[in-house]
């Protein structure tokens, strides 16, 4: 069992020293390769050539296994309200898009223009529509303020994303609770690198008091339940 185990974590720890150790990330190289090889209007080929592509070229898509637990994600809260902050190539986007119920809506937020406009084409590629989803072109901390003019006043996010930068995950979590943006029952999923778990040590002192359900999904990955009662202290594991 164990064995099983440390493999998969080996295999994650690798996929992303990989990322890490290459040749830089090319936005452009990865939209183009994805675009010619992808069948048009399937999600899961889109997917499937992101993860392609990913096998030999450096990439900052979610690996395969994290893509997983995102989908599980996606399936038991059933969000009608989704943020993403992080776009990158439209990897995640995608993965969330296909699984949203009718009416559901994804808002994700990039602030490298060439990374938004490229994912924006990937999304479309993939077969979804701008009633579906929006790019936000901006950094989260310009884009998070002006949310609810996006997302109408009384609608609430049901799950959020981070995969953007861990050094602004604790002020934009912050600020997403002050504007009162997360619904009761909503759920955050904080993508970190394994290899740099420090990164996530201001975020995890924060939780730790008042005592907060977040738990470990993966190695690089962390969920964190959204409920009302977060800040008394009641609940917590
Ligand atoms: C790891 S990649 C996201 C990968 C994406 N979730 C996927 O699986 O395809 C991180 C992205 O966040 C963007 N980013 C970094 N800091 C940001 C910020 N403060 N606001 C908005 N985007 C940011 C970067 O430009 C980069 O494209």
């Amino acid at each position: 069992r164990y064995r099983v185990s440390l493999t998969a974590l080996c295999r994650r720890v690798l996929h992303r020293l990989l990322k890490l150790a290459r040749r830089k990330v090319c936005v452009r190289s990865t939209h183009s390769f994805v675009f010619s090889n992808c069948t048009h209007g399937k999600p899961d080929s889109v997917l499937e050539t992101f993860d392609l592509y990913a096998e030999t070229h450096p990439s900052l898509s979610l690996c395969p296994q994290e893509g997983e637990v995102l989908d599980e994600v996606v399936r038991r809260v059933a969000p009608l309200c989704v943020l993403e902050l992080g776009t990158h190539c439209g990897y995640s986007s995608i993965r969330i898009l296909r699984l949203l119920p009718p009416g559901g809506r994804l808002l994700t937020v990039e602030q490298d223009a060439q990374s938004a406009e490229l994912a924006e084409e990937l999304i479309l590629v993939a077969g979804f529509k701008h009633t579906q989803f929006q790019i936000l072109t901006q950094s989260s901390a310009e884009a998070i303020p002006a949310l609810s003019s996006h997302l109408g006043p009384d609608a609430r996010l049901d799950l959020i994303l981070m995969d953007h930068d861990p050094q602004q995950y604790l002020l934009d979590l912050l600020l997403l609770q002050r504007l009162g943006l997360l619904s009761p029952a909503g759920c955050v999923l904080l993508v970190c690198s394994p290899q740099d778990p420090r990164s996530l040590f201001p975020l995890l002192e924060h939780l730790r008091a008042p005592a907060c359900p977040v738990r470990a999904r993966a190695p690089g990955l962390l969920e964190l339940n959204c409920h009302s009662d977060r800040h008394d202290g009641r609940e917590g594991s």
